[in-house]
């Protein structure tokens, strides 16, 4: 898969390790930074995964931040993203088979790199189920406030 990745200089350490978990997975990652630990502005970096994922040019996206919720908000106002904060493996399991999530949000600040690697790849490699979850996906986007 092409898996688009960003973060903001919380998040810098955790994305070096998660880009080599993927490449080692045989994945193709495009790395939008910042790749340094100084401070920056989380959607500078999101928001180019978000168009990633947006216009095909990634399957799936991973953004990191602090709390993740920035970078989650940030994500989340792209049409067609789906980005899911999350904070344990069965959360980012569940993130794809109910959700069909698109986008991973870690919360660098408040999981251990040994638990954001677990996460990543559930989140990877899990796919969505499907049938009444299709269902209730379709009726996010809101015609009445868009
Ligand atoms: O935006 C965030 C939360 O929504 C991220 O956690 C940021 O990484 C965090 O706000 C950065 O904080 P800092 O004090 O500027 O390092």
């Amino acid at each position: 898969m092409k898996i688009s990745i960003g973060n903001d200089h919380a998040g810098t350490g955790y994305k070096e390790m998660i880009q080599e978990k993927l490449e080692s997975m045989g994945h193709s990652v495009i790395n939008h930074g910042t790749n340094s630990e100084d401070s920056v502005d989380y959607p500078d970096f999101v928001h180019p995964v978000a168009e990633d994922v947006e216009n095909g040019t990634a399957d799936l996206g991973v953004i990191i931040c602090g709390s993740g919720n920035g970078a989650n908000m940030t994500a989340n106002k792209h049409q067609g993203v789906r980005s899911a904060l999350c904070w344990n493996v069965e959360i980012a399991k569940l993130a794809r088979e109910h959700n069909n999530a698109n986008v991973l949000s870690i919360p660098a600040r408040f999981v251990a790199k040994d638990l954001a690697v677990e996460m990543l790849e559930a989140f990877v490699n899990t796919e969505f189920e499907g049938g009444r979850h299709q269902r209730r996906i379709d009726k996010i986007p809101s015609k009445k406030y868009c």
